[in-house]
């Protein structure tokens, strides 16, 4: 039934049955692409766990990492001991294969949000779901996986981006995503209005935004690579402690500047498969624009992360990074 939610998620159908049983718990289906599991008692040190794939629609490796781990728990070979709240963001776009139907919904989560059309309704229907999740676990620490894929190669493959806000990360997250095959950790400098933002910025909680390889269609994903991430999803439902790795095997950047495109004539000046984290040196053209000019690089180095030409007017266009000391 719970791998099956993920199939109904994605081919529209209504579910046969909106709530059940697994080991351990309850589950219960809230929305579309929106599945409540509740333990029968949660471990003392288990999260209240938000965990979304699907959120752009054609990054498919995390939609069949999560199946995985759901089918497990449905097998009676996982058993839940944590509060979960599971998001299939965009289903639509999952069914067209596309980032997004009409706006990247990854940048509609804040609570002044005027828009309207599908994808911003779908922003508010998932930061209303996130609230009342929350809401009902206030005695709990609070965790939010954002999982995705990145259009292009990376110098590291698998990386988080750690959300700006004032809630500081509790240390224990770096060796867990250390543990769990993650290889760079981005912090961002300002709000970001991302769905794991979100949950940092309303909710204080620990997220991140992964990035789990690069976004292939449906059966063409590698999870091998994925394997310990996988593990470390089923030790937060199971409410175990997750196994610890050394935080200093990651690399830490933080952003810098944020390119954005300002007209239809944006361009980047490097080629289009130049793989994240590639580095830059001084006085290098970045991208030329009819407003705003061209960007070169200032009098350090800097990397480049998420470039996309491509993208609407007014959004990021890449990210601009240098290294940054780990967290202490
Ligand atoms: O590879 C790309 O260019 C985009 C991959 C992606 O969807 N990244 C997220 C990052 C969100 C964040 O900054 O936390 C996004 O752009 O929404
Ligand atoms: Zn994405």
């Amino acid at each position: 039934m719970l791998a099956e939610w993920l199939d109904q998620g994605l081919e529209g159908r209504t579910p046969s049955r909106t709530g059940g049983r697994v080991a351990g718990g309850d589950f219960r289906l809230l929305a579309p692409g929106v599945l409540e599991l509740v333990p029968d008692a949660a471990s003392a040190g288990a999260k209240a766990c938000v965990l979304s794939v699907g959120i752009h629609g054609n990054e498919t490796a995390p939609m069949e990492l999560l199946g995985e781990v759901l089918a497990r728990l449905e097998a009676g070979l996982v058993r839940l001991g944590a509060p979960l709240l599971v998001i299939l963001g965009n289903p639509e776009a999952i069914r067209r294969g596309q980032r997004y139907v009409t706006t990247n919904l990854n940048r509609l989560f804040r609570r002044d949000l005027a828009e309207t059309g599908a994808e911003p309704d779908r922003a508010r229907a998932l930061m209303a779901e996130v609230d009342a999740f929350y809401g009902r676990h206030v005695d709990r620490e609070r965790l939010h996986y954002d999982l995705h894929t990145a259009i292009r190669d990376s110098r590291f493959p698998r990386f988080v981006v750690e959300p700006f806000g004032t809630a500081p990360t509790p240390a224990e997250q770096w060796r867990w995503l250390a543990a769990a095959g993650i290889q760079a950790v981005l912090h961002q400098h300002r709000h970001s209005w991302t769905f794991s933002h979100y949950a940092k910025h309303y909710h204080g909680a620990a997220s991140f935004t992964l990035e789990l390889g690069r976004a292939l269609p449906f059966g063409h994903n590698e999870l091998a690579p994925l394997a310990p991430m996988g593990r470390l999803l089923e030790a937060l439902v199971e409410g175990r402690e997750p196994a610890a790795g050394d935080a200093g095997s990651m690399a830490f950047f933080r952003a810098e500047h944020e390119l954005l495109r300002h007209s239809e004539a944006f361009r980047l000046c490097f080629p289009d498969d130049t793989p994240n984290f590639t580095e830059f040196p001084p006085g290098t053209r970045l991208a030329e624009d009819a407003i705003g000019g061209e960007t070169r690089v200032g009098e350090t180095p800097l990397s480049v992360v998420f470039p996309n030409a491509d993208v609407e007017v007014g959004a990021r266009a890449a990210l601009l990074v240098a290294p940054s000391p780990p967290p202490a």
